[in-house]
């Protein structure tokens, strides 16, 4: 199918749609949702930079049916014209001219007399103009009339409009005296933990416009996610990944480009991250870093305090009302801080402290909503513009999905359109075959792409988990040089340069180490030669986990990069296949000392996680939900495939299990922080996921109801959600497809799953995470360490601690079956 072809295609399609609506008008009041879809529709015609007009206006030359469509619309336009003539003047022959006739008629009769001598010499007034005096003239009653209807219409307008709810705290008092519960309808706050930033940050109008991002894009995200799985399946059976095909268009055309960079983002040179907390905030706007990325995703431990704090923080920053004092030391902004970008959580997350209709609502539109909500008009008024990061993208339709809620947004508040920019992190195995198609998607938007390193390293395991030949040695061996990696950069660079956007590099994970001069030397040194290579290779900035690092990364990309980007370096040098994007060939073996490291790691950042903290230092390098990960998935990956180490011995999951209990104890010392409880929870979570026929997606997906317990998510909310629709009588089946510990459970014992229920409506409820723990009851010790199973429910219950326990039927052990 020839390029040219699919945009005539496209053109027809777009001209067909308009002949049913006519011409559009831009000055017309459109609500937020015709306007996205108006822009998405005028976006497939003209891009940022107008350069696809040329090619539309080659299609339409060929194709006469433009021209016809003007000529049909004129001869509609001035029949409607004539018709609508005639109509009004009938209108008002048939109202104001009768009147007219009847008062010119009756001129000189009295419609009643007034009382003599009431009105003294107004009275003549109302006689006014023929009528006997002392009389209330027909003309002058006419007006008195009319003039009292219009009074009692806005009296009972006014009326009405006082009737009608303003405010979400409104609509919820309005349905609740209404008899409606208010759980089934509304936005709801399940946790109180930051009430302090919840009165500045959940407002009412905030919240409105979450329910409204939640309501016009859930469906949307659940059924990409939905996709991941199928797309996973593909995988599973053999499919190889590769370019997709559908697209093939986008790649080739060369004329398109993405958006200029906005105001703050013309030079990136070096950009810091961060987690949310104040003082990072300060810190990182002042370390002298172009920009900085606040991360609301792999550094922080998604609490609610975390997260809504965060949102403060960010809210006193763009404001300038930030400075505070902490142990003696006084935390100031400084004149000219970092441009700040923002990155939400990814689609995969859920907001379990926010319900909107009795669903959770997404963690990123959470996390966007509310930062763009506050801060983008004033950061637009402050010469910056409201930026962000965008995480975890599986395909293009997910980049779609961010396009369309920034055209919705800033219809919303009413920002012009392409005033939000993103970067897009590309750290998926299936994005690095879209990179294309990503920018495309969002090219009006755009602000380049960045190299997720460490994501795109645990996204490449997980996405071949079902092949044997994909199996990588120990982590520190799956360098940036490596076939797979290497290829990813340059792909990355050449299509950002294509399109005149930045490419971004990434994370080394080094950080400085204070105790020991020598061993941070090497350390930084490492570090230099990282950014080298990046800024060698045409990357147009990169980034830095700490701010002691600002000066090395500076230095390098100062010497090495003289304008403020490189978009100059095309690397039209570069081909790279499927093949090299696939290519595992990793020097590198799978050592005891890295298993052990892994093990380590893995057990450290998980428990540091369920207590609240999502990014730690530990053996002197940054570890946050992506580099630790990578460990998760390497250690299943090597039981999986009963991998061999360096001393021929097979790791089996009795070899994890017993050095898991052996490094267990000295986790505290090498984390210092780390909770006996959360601790066991990471060992109990780790012991599971080995033992899994696929690992899970995420562990912060698999864990985050034990951060919403803590946060004391309302029990009722816990009830209400599981059992809202799908009652007893409705739902039949509840599936569980995923669960922790993920091994045989104890009579009794508690686990958190991730559960999709269906009804016999034969509606299924999208996956979301739970804020609730089930009970197993007696039918737990059936269950066995893998993927999913299906229980028969008969009852559910749920006690004062939100517990809830299901019991499945007077047989259990006949009920479970796995799926
Ligand atoms: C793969 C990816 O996803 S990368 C992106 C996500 N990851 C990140 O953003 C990592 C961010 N980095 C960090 O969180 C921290 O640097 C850590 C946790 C690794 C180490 O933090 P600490 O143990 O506090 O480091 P350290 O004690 O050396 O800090 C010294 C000072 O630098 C500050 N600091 C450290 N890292 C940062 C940072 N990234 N941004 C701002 N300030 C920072 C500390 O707040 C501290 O300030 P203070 O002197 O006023 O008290
Ligand atoms: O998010 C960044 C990464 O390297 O992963």
């Amino acid at each position: 199918m020839s390029l040219r072809w699919q945009v005539k295609e496209q053109v027809k399609h777009n001209k067909r749609e308009d002949g049913h609506r006519g011409e559009y008008d831009e000055t017309q009041v459109i609500c937020p949702i015709e306007a996205a879809r108006r822009q998405r529709r005028t976006e497939w015609n003209v891009n940022a930079t107008g350069d696809w007009e040329h090619l539309i206006g080659v299609c339409m030359d060929s194709d006469r049916r433009p021209v016809n469509r003007r000529a049909v619309h004129s001869e509609v336009a001035s029949v409607k014209s004539a018709f609508s003539l005639k109509f009004n003047s009938a209108i008002w022959i048939s109202t104001t001219g009768v009147q007219f006739v009847v008062g010119w008629w009756y001129r000189k009769s009295a419609v009643f007399y007034l009382p003599a001598g009431w009105f003294g010499p107004i009275q003549w007034c109302f006689a006014f103009p023929f009528a006997p005096k002392g009389s209330v003239s027909v003309g002058m009653w006419q007006m008195a009339c009319k003039r009292v209807i219009k009074i009692g219409e806005r009296v009972v307008k006014d009326l009405c409009v006082n009737l009608e709810p303003t405010t979400e705290a409104e609509t919820v008092k309005a349905k609740a005296s209404r008899g409606i519960p208010v759980d089934e309808c509304c936005v709801k706050i399940h946790s109180q933990v930051a009430d302090k930033a919840q009165a500045v940050i959940l407002t009412d109008d905030a919240l409105q416009f979450i329910a409204a991002i939640h309501r016009t894009f859930e469906s949307t995200r659940q059924s990409l996610l939905a996709a991941r799985q199928d797309a996973q399946r593909k995988f599973d059976s053999g499919v190889a990944l590769d370019f997709p095909p559908e697209t093939a268009n986008v790649r080739a055309e060369a004329s398109w480009h993405c958006a200029p960079p906005a105001p703050g983002l013309e030079d990136r040179r070096v950009e810091i991250t961060g987690p949310t907390d104040r003082k990072m905030v300060i810190n990182a706007l002042n370390s002298g870093a172009k920009t900085f990325m606040a991360d609301f995703e792999d550094s922080s431990a998604p609490t609610f305090a975390n997260m809504v704090n965060g949102q403060l923080n960010l809210h006193d920053a763009v404001r300038r009302q930030i400075d505070f004092e902490s142990n003696g030391k006084a935390y100031k902004l400084s004149e000219k801080p970092a441009t700040l970008i923002v990155r939400p959580r990814g689609w995969h997350l859920d907001e379990p402290r926010v319900s909107v209709d009795n669903s959770p609502v997404s963690g990123s539109l959470f996390d966007f909503g509310l930062y763009f909500y506050h801060n983008a008009k004033e950061l637009v008024k402050r010469g910056s513009g409201p930026y962000f990061y965008l995480p975890k993208i599986e395909h293009y339709l997910e980049a779609r999905l961010w396009n369309d809620v920034f055209l919705f947004s800033q219809s919303y508040i009413g920002i012009p359109h392409n005033t939000i920019r993103g970067t897009v992190l590309i750290e998926t195995l299936p994005a690095g075959f879209q990179m294309e198609e990503i920018l495309f998607e969002l090219r009006n938007h755009s602000s380049g792409l960045n190299c997720g390193r460490w994501d795109y390293i645990f996204s490449f395991i997980k996405k071949r988990r079902a092949d044997r030949t994909a199996i990588l040695p120990d982590r520190k061996d799956v360098t940036m040089t490596v076939g797979f990696m290497d290829a990813y950069v340059r792909l990355l660079i050449q299509t950002c340069h294509k399109r005149k956007v930045a490419a971004m590099g990434g994370m080394s994970a080094q950080i400085p180490i204070k105790d020991d001069a020598k061993a941070n030397e090497i350390a930084m040194e490492k570090v230099r030669a990282d950014k080298l290579r990046e800024v060698t290779a045409g990357h147009d900035g990169t980034w830095i986990a700490h701010p002691l690092i600002n000066k090395i990364a500076m230095e390098v990309f100062n010497a090495n990069m003289l304008g403020p980007n490189q978009y100059h370096i095309r690397r039209e040098d570069v081909r790279v296949a499927a093949a090299d994007l696939l290519n595992t060939k990793v020097p590198g073996e799978i050592t005891t000392e890295g298993v052990k490291s892994n093990i380590s790691t893995a057990l450290a950042y998980t428990a540091a996680w369920v207590g609240g903290n999502g990014c730690i230092p530990l053996n002197y390098l940054m570890e946050d939900a992506a580099t630790a990960e990578i460990t998760r998935v390497q250690l299943w990956q090597w039981v999986h495939y009963q991998s061999r180490l360096e001393t021929g011995e097979i790791i089996t999951k009795e070899l994890l299990d017993a050095w898991t209990d052996e490094l267990a104890p000295g986790i505290k010392k090498l984390a210092p922080g780390v909770q006996d409880g959360d601790l066991k929870i990471a060992v109990d979570y780790l012991k599971g996921q080995i033992r899994q026929q696929w690992p899970s997606d995420f562990l912060t997906s698999d864990l985050m109801p034990y951060l919403a317990a803590k946060d004391g998510v309302d029990p009722k909310f816990t009830r209400a959600a599981l059992t809202h629709k799908p009652t007893p009588d409705l739902i039949h089946s509840l599936s569980v497809t995923s669960y922790f510990p993920p091994r045989a459970g104890l009579p009794g014992e508690l686990v958190a799953p991730r559960c999709v229920h269906s009804g016999d409506d034969g509606t299924t409820r999208s996956p979301f995470i739970l804020p609730l723990f089930f009970s197993i009851c007696d039918c737990a010790e059936k269950i066995g360490p893998t993927e999913g199973f299906e229980f028969d429910i008969c009852e559910i219950k749920a006690d004062s601690a939100g517990i809830v326990s299901f019991a499945s039927t007077e047989k259990p052990e006949g009920t479970i079956r796995q799926i």
